[in-house]
């Protein structure tokens, strides 16, 4: 505690790296890995005095990590890659089908993210547009079809499917409807909705037990284990398909992208293995459907909750699309209401609660508290050193009225340096584009033909607007964190 000058904060037997104990229990565990994070928001800085706090443990081995939530600071942080760059262990979860964009640091990052970046191109931000409108209009026709009133039992069964179908299609060039899929084709024991589903959901399994074990434990175990199988047995079939066609023909999936950038490396010796390969389809599986779904799920819950905010959302929508046509690609920039609403949500619900890095030198950083006075504190090397986004989201400093769904505050000027659900500077998110493009698709369609509500649900008449919020936006952590059950019903406008 000495080294970072007894700055104040959680003073704990386990740090928040500590998977067997993610929970917040006084001089035991800070509880930062799970919903916790969330629900305290700005409060644990507030209490510590300072928009920067430490957290001082025993156990596994005697550290110290700085939370951060100063705009200023954090820009620093994630501006240098080589003096803060990412701890490996967290990430480990991530290496379960081999190595990757994201759980890579130093030339091995720098080599793969060369080879991964194109793949994420205005070609393909196009392609997502493309395919999520028509997963939009396929759902409306031939799944809604001429009912009013849809009801979904939790707002992720609706968004789920959605983004799984995009980044299927808009990732591995692998287009699947609404109604087909139910059947696990030969050689597989599950489809490659469900094993993808499973196996993101329950990630953790993979970190907590060795695979031996994961095969021969619970049902959910076993099941996990099964889907791991199936889902290696997909990507390696797509990438032998993609490999031996006779006829490559020019594709703007991130996965065809991916491959053919790789062929093209067979000279230099950079080229990636086939578990490289792996690796990065797998994340771009994991990042790529299970942040957005999640975040396209708050959306709807806050619109439901704030029906004045819906409304304004919609007429938005019917300024810019007068006619009540379908808006193309070309019009994607003039969409700011829907673009304003994703990042209000995202502020609100930001997927990766954490941003780990670790300082490699002797440093300092200095913040200012609410009175204005200037703080600096020591950052010995090997600190760990966190972005707290829902400190950083939720700073009354800069943002004004923060636990208050408001999307219009980003039509204005906002303090971007105090929003970073992508992280930011070199290692921020590559698929920021990718996820931004089929989230304002699929919000502005639904939006311009459906009211969306909440579920009645009568044995909660009693309850208050601040306990339905909490209610309804109750949260998970997965691999990012999801809400638990939040019936809603559609109606047709
Ligand atoms: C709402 C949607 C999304 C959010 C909030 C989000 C957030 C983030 C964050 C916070 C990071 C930094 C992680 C860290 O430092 O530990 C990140 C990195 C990354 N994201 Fe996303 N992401 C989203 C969607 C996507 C999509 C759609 C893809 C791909 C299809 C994607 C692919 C990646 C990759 C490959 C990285 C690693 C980049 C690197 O380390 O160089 N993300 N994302």
């Amino acid at each position: 505690a000495q080294s970072v000058n007894n700055l104040p904060g959680f003073r704990t037997l386990f740090s928040d790296r500590f998977v067997w104990f993610p929970y917040r229990v006084k001089g035991i565990s800070p509880g930062l890995q799970s919903e916790v994070n969330l629900y305290r928001k700005h409060k644990d800085f507030e209490e510590a005095g300072w928009d920067i706090m430490s957290g001082v443990n025993v156990f596994p081995s005697s550290e110290v990590t700085l939370y951060l939530a100063d705009p200023v600071v954090v820009k620093e942080v994630a501006g240098a890659r080589s003096r803060f760059p990412k701890p490996m262990g967290p990430y480990k979860i991530l290496l379960a089908f081999g190595p990757n964009l994201v759980a890579s640091e130093g030339d091995e990052w720098k080599r793969q993210r060369k080879l991964v970046a194109p793949a994420f191109s205005e070609r393909n931000n196009r392609l997502v547009w493309d395919e999520t409108v028509h997963i939009m209009h396929d759902l409306f026709d031939n799944v809604w079809g001429n009912r009013d009133v849809v009801e979904v039992s939790n707002a992720t069964e609706l968004t789920v499917p959605i983004t799984l179908m995009v980044i299927s299609v808009a990732g591995f060039g692998r287009r699947i409807s609404w109604n087909e899929d139910a059947i696990a084709p030969a050689g597989h024991q599950m489809t490659f909705k469900n094993a993808l589903d499973l196996v993101s959901h329950n990630l953790f399994l993979q970190l907590l037990f060795p695979k031996w074990m994961l095969r021969w434990g619970t049902p959910l175990m076993r099941r996990f284990a099964v889907a791991q199988d199936d889902l290696q047995r997909y990507m390696q079939e797509m990438i032998t398909a993609r490999r031996d066609a006779d006829i490559k023909e020019e594709r703007h999936d991130l996965f065809s992208s991916l491959l053919d950038a790789n062929e093209g490396l067979a000279e230099s010796g950079e080229k990636l293995s086939d578990t490289g390969l792996m690796g990065n389809v797998f994340i771009f599986m994991v990042a790529g459907y299970e942040s957005s779904a999640h975040t396209l799920a708050y959306a709807l819950i806050l619109l439901a909750l704030y029906p004045t905010e819906q409304e304004k959302f919609y007429q938005s929508i019917k300024k810019v699309l007068a006619d009540g046509r379908t808006p193309t690609y070309d019009e994607f920039s003039t969409l700011t209401y829907s673009m304003a609403v994703f990042n209000e949500t995202l502020r609100l619900f930001p997927p990766a609660i954490t941003i780990p890095k670790q300082s490699a030198e002797d440093t300092s950083f200095t913040t200012t508290n609410a009175a204005g006075e200037k703080r600096t504190i020591p950052v010995p090397k090997g600190t760990f050193v966190t972005v707290h986004t829902p400190g950083l989201h939720n700073n009354p400093k800069y943002w004004e009225d923060p636990d208050t769904f408001k999307p219009d505050r980003f039509l204005r000027d906002y303090p971007r340096d105090a929003f970073l659900p992508f992280s930011g500077g070199p290692r921020g998110c590559i698929g920021r584009g990718f996820s931004e493009t089929e989230s304002i698709a699929v919000l502005t369609l639904l939006i311009a033909r459906y009211r969306v509500e909440l579920a009645h649900e009568p044995q909660f008449a009693a309850e208050s607007f601040e306990q339905r919020k909490a209610r309804l936006l109750r949260s998970k952590l997965s691999v990012t964190l999801y809400p638990t059950r939040a019936p809603l019903v559609f109606k047709r406008r």
